[in-house]
């Protein structure tokens, strides 16, 4: 099959939601070339390579990739992808330069082109993710792997909203604990709150896609005695009173689900909120507020925050 990459040149504040916009209009992959990795100080005490070439990455900005198949749809899906980016201006999203390149590779370029991208990241205390293809070996006995492809669907793991959002389940949940993961994506989180002790959670995501994926890694990680995977929109099909929610997805969707997070979540339980851009942090601490929570704690990486919130006892 031939595949077509296409390229936007734009903002790390953006980084996001273009990868959830490409995500959404289908593509396979998404590459983040973005030249903050080049300088920072990656953590190589696991042993992990880091091989960067500045070659591959601009000067300003953040390049993102994804990869489309060749078909005769591919114009009207570039057009639909170049509006709904433009359409984040709405949110005050800063796209930078906002170039949007289309160029066709073939298959074998775009199977790896990612793929080099992406190695073992040692993301909180005890968590490390390794993706499918790497060798990898425990360092110490405390440590939880997680085996991830993330094939078509949002999450290497390796994105500060899902870093934090990790971070944070580690914190706040405990053994035993029901738990429901809102926008799944490659099913990540959930897999992290089954590895950490969680004894059932729910992994909830509107995309199809999302959905096939999360169940092949949950089997992969041999999770899926605890984890069940649900296809629809936010909190619409939950009936049960977990003890925690963990929500990665944009600030926009957040603010629409604390009502429900709220009624849902027995008393003294814990909402994780992660995928916030920092100018919309008040607006998502208003909404958790107003919704009856008591904020606990906000956590930044980058130009992200998390949100942890109690339900009052
Ligand atoms: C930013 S990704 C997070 C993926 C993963 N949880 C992580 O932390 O890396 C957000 C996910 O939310 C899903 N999503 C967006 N809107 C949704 C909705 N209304 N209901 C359920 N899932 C939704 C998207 O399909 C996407 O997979």
């Amino acid at each position: 099959m031939k595949w077509s990459e296409i390229s936007i040149h734009t903002t790390q504040e953006a980084v996001e939601p273009v990868s959830n916009v490409l995500h959404e209009a289908g593509a396979s992959g998404v590459v983040i070339e973005d030249p903050v990795d080049l300088e920072k100080d990656w953590d190589t005490t696991l042993g992990e390579i880091y091989d960067l070439s500045p070659e591959d990455y601009p000067e300003e900005g953040v390049i993102i990739k994804a990869y489309l198949p060749v078909n005769s749809f591919l114009g009207e899906t570039v057009e639909g992808i170049k509006e709904s980016i433009n359409q984040l201006l709405v949110y005050d999203i800063d796209l930078g330069f906002n170039k949007v390149t289309v160029s066709e590779v073939n298959e074998e370029e775009w199977a790896t082109a990612w793929k080099k991208y992406y190695k073992p990241v040692k993301v909180s205390d005890r968590i490390t993710i390794t993706p499918t293809w790497e060798e990898y070996e425990m360092v110490h006995e405390e440590e939880l792997i997680i085996e991830l492809d993330p094939g078509m669907a949002f999450g290497t793991g390796t994105h500060p909203t899902t870093v934090l959002s990790i971070q944070a389940l580690e914190q706040y949940l405990a053994s035993g604990d029901d738990v429901i993961d809102v926008g799944t994506g490659s099913g990540v989180l959930s897999i992290a709150a089954a590895k950490l002790g969680a004894s059932s959670v729910l992994a909830i995501d509107l995309d199809e896609v999302a959905v096939k994926v999360a169940n092949i890694n949950v089997k992969l990680n041999k999770c899926q005695d605890s984890v069940t995977v649900q296809q629809s929109n936010l909190m619409d099909k939950v009936d049960r009173n977990p003890d925690l929610i963990v929500a990665n997805i944009l600030a926009e969707v957040i603010v629409v689900m604390t009502d429900d997070a709220y009624k849902a979540l027995r008393p003294g339980g814990t909402f994780i909120t992660s995928g916030i851009i920092q100018g919309r942090r008040s607006e998502v601490k208003d909404a958790m507020v107003k919704s009856g929570f008591e904020i606990v704690e906000i956590t930044e990486m980058e130009d992200w925050v998390a949100v942890v919130a109690k339900k009052p006892e």
